[in-house]
């Protein structure tokens, strides 16, 4: 039975996936502005809107695709225009702006009450899955009965979503990988080698779990594809921007433009860490660096000044 699916975001990932899972469902892509959505349509045949009442009508899936600037508006216009029964998933990684909310919780607040609603996350790059390469990614939703029907209306041969019921860790995953690397791409601008790169991703990874277990997720999930599968995808290709953003704040050179939600997800992270008494010394790392309150060598001096710990 063909499904209709609104994607609101045409952006990079938003459009990938709309091809990947265009057989058998009717798309309906939301962009911002007319300009947006003609220029989203030239990539493939699919619906295209600028008025997003207009997308989110009869849907029986919505997919939110935008960075996380929009979300929380996205999610106003949501309750406000989609059929009350219909499934809410996102693609998008990070903390809400201006404060330390996982995605899920802006969704717990701010959806109507009773609503479904989970995130598709783990190890994918928009430029493979729009060439049809095979990924693999976490699906998580808050209501577990609804689990079944949306993978349904998803999986693909090469697009495999697994099924959680842990929607925190994968949204903890998702947000923290992105912190972390920027740090390894800033030790690569630093041109610090692949010892020291291995070093930082397995501690960063210490920090994934802690923290991601302190907000609710399960450590299972973070060594998942969601946690350590995404981690080592973004800290090792230079595809990834938050690696590419990393390299430049490394080396010194003028930082790229793209959306880098590992920006963000920093100060959030560390403020999350603060508030939960983890220790967070890479995320708290990435952040001085964003804010200039330390340099690149500073950073890395004072990462090597601590006293070696178990677990490593
Ligand atoms: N690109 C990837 O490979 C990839 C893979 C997995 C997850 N993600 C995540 O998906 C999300 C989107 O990434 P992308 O690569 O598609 O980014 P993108 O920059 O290509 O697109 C972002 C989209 O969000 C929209 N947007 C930005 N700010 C907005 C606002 N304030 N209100 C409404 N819409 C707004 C833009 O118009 C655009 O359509 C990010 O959270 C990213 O971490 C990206
Ligand atoms: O390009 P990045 O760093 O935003 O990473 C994209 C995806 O999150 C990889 O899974």
């Amino acid at each position: 039975m063909s499904c209709r699916i609104a994607i609101l975001g045409a952006g990079a990932w938003g459009s990938a996936l709309g091809y990947a899972i265009r057989q058998d469902n009717v798309i309906c892509f939301w962009a911002r502005s007319d300009a947006a959505a003609n220029k989203a349509a030239e990539r493939f045949e699919a619906q295209y809107t600028s008025d997003i009442a207009d997308a989110l009508k009869n849907a029986d899936l919505i997919i939110i695709a935008v960075s996380t600037a929009g979300f929380g508006n996205i999610l106003t216009q949501i309750n406000c225009h989609a059929p009350s029964s219909c499934p809410v998933m996102w693609l998008t990684k990070g903390f809400l702006p201006n404060g330390d909310r996982l995605l899920h919780d802006a969704a717990a607040e701010q959806l109507n009450a009773g609503a479904c609603f989970g995130a598709i996350s783990g190890p994918s790059f928009a430029a493979d899955v729009a060439k049809g390469r095979p990924a693999a990614l976490a699906l998580a939703v808050n209501k577990t009965n609804m689990l079944e029907p949306v993978q349904k209306m998803l999986h693909r041969k090469k697009l495999r979503l697994y099924p959680t019921a842990d929607l925190a860790g994968v949204c903890a995953g998702g947000a923290l990988k992105n912190v972390i690397a920027i740090a390894a791409g800033v030790c690569d601008g630093m041109s610090l080698g692949a010892s020291a790169r291995a070093a930082l991703i397995t501690r960063g990874l210490h920090e994934m779990v802690m923290l991601g277990t302190a907000l609710g997720g399960n450590s299972d999930t973070l060594h998942g594809i969601a946690g350590v599968g995404d981690l080592l995808l973004t800290c090792t290709s230079d595809l990834s921007r938050n690696r590419r953003f990393g390299l430049a704040l490394g080396a010194e050179k003028e930082l790229p433009a793209n959306t880098c939600e590992g920006v963000n997800a920093a100060a959030a992270a560390r403020r999350c860490a603060r508030r939960c008494g983890v220790e967070s010394p890479i995320i708290n790392a990435v952040d001085d660096l964003l804010q200039g309150v330390l340099s690149p060598s500073e950073a890395m001096n004072k990462l090597l000044a601590r006293p070696p710990q178990f677990p490593v």
